[in-house]
């Protein structure tokens, strides 16, 4: 992901050709049609945007307006942007870089919308770059961050393209407009699936850039005096400082080992997918819209604890944080917008908890509802034991899950329809999902832990970083153990001191562990994170190549500055 992010230039960027349009080709393209498509993308004779996004629409894909109405007198689809609404808006390289599209629009035929499918379009000239005829197109301007890349918009007006060029690899238009339904109508949204999941790597490797600048930055700098008369400290010495970053930390080598189940899991559900077994598609729809929800919201949260943790540099560009921090911000609205994914996530947990609650036995990341207890047995808890940590995960958001669901069940029996009881009860239902995801994140965190192939003395460290993120879990959210008297005041204070135990013992070890990630100087573009912590020198260096230094009176100076205090002088 961090090659595909380089782009090729200021103003061009093909980002999305790598990570999303060649990968839609591969998912969802008939071997016929691969076979004219994969490889010009894979070789890069074609460039292309992922073209699903409308003005008017993102999270609720039935709800896109661009239409693509079968023509069986010539065999064709019809592209149009029937609104203003419907003009394509967000793409990644759609502006200015790609030639082709895949264009998600609502399919018609004989009369009938079968709903968004995917289409490959052609949108400039292979041989000028020029748009294609019918074809509108350009940049949406500047963005928080990532102005690398030109997010574009299109328009179509009724562009024409072959039946051949629907993606039919799942759904199929025959010649004569007989629509063929797909196994799943959900078939056609497993580009996004595949692309939240790279998501959970994208956050981890994020926060592992962040982490890594501000760790080694809080060995190079410092600051005050701890003790009077005596040298200034490293600020990774004040407990405060490893309190902000070392849970930053922890969480980043979370996400990784989370981001490899995830990709596990994807590669395994996706092959039986393609022997027909739909049976994990739920799973994986759930898994992957939760940890991409969860990771990014964290990631972001965690990058500007980095950057703040760095002071007056941590907010310069020099340091690389503020615009990782836009990137990873993006990474919370793309994809699938953070709250809209949650809460699906939430849709599939109270799903299981009803069959739970009819007697089946549940599996895969929801097995635990179906076994914890509901009574709380409170008492004097090991909290440095990986098992009880784990488990007190498990209890929360079993417990969360099963209270969002019996009140949206009592709405419902006072009368509300399940939509408006679903409503009523999102903000449960997302807090439960969120606990959800975060227990099957520390329970991942501590299974790889304990098998991972390493050495006994790195297992060690790793299981104390396990500790951490567990322990600063518990209490940062205190409220949900004790509730049900399932943590009791004692667990949590010997929470807290186990946590400070452990931010004592992972300093030793900090700066291991984030030279451990491998980030090279030109992956972090960070003069704080430098490898060799030559920070000042380098620092001073990057000031003087600002471009209000090629000069040393800056022309606005001559324009406004001077007319203005030679008129304030004349008022003296
Ligand atoms: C070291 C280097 C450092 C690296 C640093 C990196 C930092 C980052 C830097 C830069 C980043 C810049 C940005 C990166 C690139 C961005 C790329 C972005 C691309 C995009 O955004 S593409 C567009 C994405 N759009 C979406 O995701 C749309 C989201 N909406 C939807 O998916 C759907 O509309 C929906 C799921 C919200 C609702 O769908 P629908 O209405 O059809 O379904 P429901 O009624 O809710 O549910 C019905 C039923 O279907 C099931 N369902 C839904 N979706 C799926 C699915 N995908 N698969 C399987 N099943 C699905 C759902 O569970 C329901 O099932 P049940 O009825 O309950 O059984
Ligand atoms: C950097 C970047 C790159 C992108 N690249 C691409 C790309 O290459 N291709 C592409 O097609 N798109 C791309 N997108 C668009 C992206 O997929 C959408 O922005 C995203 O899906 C959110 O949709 P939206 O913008 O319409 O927001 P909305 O869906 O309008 O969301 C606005 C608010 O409404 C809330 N909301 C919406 N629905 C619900 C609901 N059901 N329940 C509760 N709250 C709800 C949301 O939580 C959110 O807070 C990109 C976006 C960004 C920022």
């Amino acid at each position: 992901m961090a090659a595909a992010l380089q782009t090729l230039g200021g103003g061009i960027g093909i980002t999305l050709h790598w990570i999303a349009f060649t990968p839609t080709i591969e998912q969802q393209a008939t071997e016929e049609q691969k076979k004219k498509w994969l490889k010009l993308a894979q070789d890069v004779a074609i460039v292309g945007a992922y073209a699903q996004t409308e003005m008017g629409h993102g999270t609720f894909v039935r709800g896109l307006e661009t239409t693509a109405t079968y023509d069986p007198s010539t065999q064709e689809f019809v592209i149009n942007s029937p609104t203003l609404t419907s003009t394509k808006w967000w793409p990644g390289g759609l502006g200015k870089t790609a030639n082709h599209a895949t264009v998600m629009a609502q399919l018609y035929t004989r009369g009938k919308c079968y709903g968004p499918h995917n289409f490959m379009v052609q949108i400039r000239s292979l041989e000028n770059h020029q748009p294609c005829p019918g074809v509108t197109l350009g940049d949406i301007g500047p963005k928080m961050e990532s102005n690398g890349n030109d997010n574009g918009f299109a328009r179509f007006d009724h562009v024409r393209i072959p039946r051949e060029n629907m993606l039919m690899k799942f759904a199929r238009v025959e010649a004569d407009g007989t629509y063929v339904q797909p196994p799943s109508s959900k078939l056609a949204y497993s580009n996004m699936v595949y692309l939240r999941g790279t998501f959970v790597m994208s956050a981890a490797q994020a926060l592992a850039s962040a982490t890594t600048i501000a760790v080694r930055y809080s060995c190079v700098r410092r600051q005050s005096e701890m003790k009077p008369g005596e040298p200034e400290p490293q600020i990774l010495e004040y407990q405060t400082q490893q309190y902000k970053l070392f849970p930053q930390l922890a969480a980043a080598y979370a996400f990784w080992f989370a981001s490899w189940f995830m990709t596990q899991q994807h590669g395994s559900i996706t092959g039986s997918m393609e022997k027909g077994d739909m049976s994990g598609l739920a799973e994986l729809h759930a898994l992957s819209a939760g940890l991409k929800s969860y990771t990014t919201a964290v990631t972001a949260r965690g990058i500007d604890v980095c950057r703040m943790a760095c002071g007056g540099h941590g907010y310069s560009h020099a340091s690389g944080l503020p615009a990782l921090f836009g990137g990873a911000a993006a990474l919370c609205t793309a994809e699938g917008e953070n709250t809209v994914m949650m809460l699906q996530t939430a849709r599939y947990l109270v799903k299981c908890f009803a069959q739970s609650q009819a007697g089946k036995r549940l599996t895969g990341t929801v097995a635990y509802l179906s076994a914890v207890q509901p009574s709380p047995v409170a008492g004097n808890r090991n909290m440095s034991d990986l098992g009880t940590l784990v488990a007190a995960f498990q209890h929360r958001a079993a417990r969360m899950v099963r209270h969002a669901a019996m009140q949206m069940q009592g709405e419902m029996q006072k009368g509300k329809a399940r939509e408006d009881a679903w409503n009523s009860c999102s903000v449960l239902l997302i807090k439960a999902a969120e606990a959800h995801v975060h227990s099957f994140v520390v329970r991942n965190f501590a299974e790889t832990v304990q098998t991972v192939e390493v050495d006994e003395s790195v297992r060690a460290v790793l299981t104390s970083l396990c500790q951490l993120y567990s322990l600063y879990g518990i209490t940062e959210h205190a409220g949900d153990f004790l509730k049900d008297g399932y943590l009791t005041g004692r667990d949590i204070d010997a929470a807290s001191s186990h946590l400070s135990a452990m931010l004592a013992r992972v300093r030793p070890d900090a700066v291991a562990l984030v030279d451990a990630f491998d980030l090279h100087d030109k992956i972090l573009r960070s003069v704080l994170g430098r490898y060799d912590g030559r920070v000042y020198e380098h620092l001073y260096e990057w000031a003087k190549k600002s471009p209000l230094n090629k000069s040393e009176v800056h022309e606005s100076y001559y324009k406004y500055l001077q007319p203005f205090l030679k008129s304030n002088r004349a008022k003296l």
